[in-house]
């Protein structure tokens, strides 16, 4: 039976607010708002949980915003270890206006003190004994070192299971040299990478390639409505598929899910990853796709790289 374990060192409440116009310095009304849990790896749980694939979130969750995200991953089929931490979790908000944009604040998170983060570290290593893969993924909290994430890349590692990271900043970057399996950066990751911005495809193949040599094996790069890039040492694969946006917040996480749902088998796998990001940017809030969301016709898979092609939207 496939097992997937998902962590999150900073989950967060995720609430989106809707507005008519956001007015910046101004009063705006909500016209509705939601409550979603998240942070990526719980978003990454929760659609692979509604794909009938078995996992486990490993997610520290302190205060009573730790209580309520707990309570909004009841029943969701997903095994839920929660590591106590002694600070809140975080709450991110997004204004969303009529055509779709989104306006994201993310809070840093309260401080993960030494005994916390090493509680979290003992529970990943508990549950991924056996497990067929392990995904990392988010941001780290205050009082993390930059290079938690690539420890527990190695540790892991060292129990032969296969670990995925999504991240940013200098825990990416340290990340990918522990040799992780699989890297999933957005753009603005791929950029951060490079130290330059990335205008065309063939920017992000470029990108993928210095992410494989600092350490990793293949690299999924989501990129939102231009699709999804994987590249790995002895290929390269690009897909997209038409998407009337919503709230693309947690597209990234879904296209993920997707990807490990086929057992990260290139092209196919691919295919299905696109089709579960555009799935959950249609839809509101932070939602995950059903299977009944899902278009996977309309995916387009090109033999050829389109290399010259410029990306046309910030994902
Ligand atoms: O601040 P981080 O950890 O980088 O990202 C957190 C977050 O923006 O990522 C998810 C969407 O990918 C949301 O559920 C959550 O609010």
């Amino acid at each position: 039976m496939r097992v997937i374990v998902t962590v999150t060192a900073n989950p967060s409440l995720d609430r989106t607010v809707q507005v008519r116009k956001l007015v910046r310095g101004g009063l705006n009304r909500a016209s509705s708002i939601r409550v979603d849990p998240g942070g990526k790896g719980i978003n990454v749980a929760r659609a692979l949980a509604q794909h009938g694939v078995d996992v486990r979130a490993v997610v520290a969750a302190g205060g009573i915003e730790g209580q309520q995200l707990v309570a909004l991953l009841a029943g969701l089929s997903i095994d839920v270890l929660r590591v106590p931490a002694v600070g809140p979790v975080r709450i991110n908000m997004s204004v969303v206006e009529p055509d779709a944009t989104v306006t994201k604040f993310n809070e840093p998170g309260a401080l993960l003190d030494a005994g916390d983060a090493r509680a979290l570290c003992e529970a990943v290593l508990r549950s991924a004994d056996g497990a067929n893969w392990v995904v990392i993924a988010g941001s780290l909290p205050p009082g993390v070192s930059s290079a938690y994430y690539a420890g527990l890349i190695r540790m892991i590692g060292s129990l032969g299971v296969p670990v995925v990271v999504d991240t940013s900043g200098p825990a990416l970057h340290e990340a990918v040299q522990a040799r992780p399996a699989l890297v999933k950066p957005n753009l603005r990751e791929l950029e951060e990478t490079v130290g330059h911005s990335i205008t065309t495809i063939g920017g992000v193949v470029d990108a993928a390639d210095e992410i494989l040599e600092l350490g990793a094996d293949t690299v999924l790069a989501s990129l939102g409505a231009d699709g999804a890039l994987l590249r790995g040492h002895d290929g390269c694969g690009y897909a997209e598929a038409p998407v009337t946006a919503q709230n693309a917040v947690g597209a990234g996480d879904a296209l993920l899910a997707g990807y490990l749902s086929e057992g990260c088998g290139g092209l196919p796998a691919l295919v299905t990853a696109v089709a579960w990001g555009a799935a959950a940017a249609s839809l509101p809030g932070s939602a995950m796709p059903q299977p009944h969301d899902l278009r996977p016709d309309l995916v387009r898979v090109e033999s050829r790289v389109p290399w010259d092609r410029r990306l046309h939207r910030d994902p």
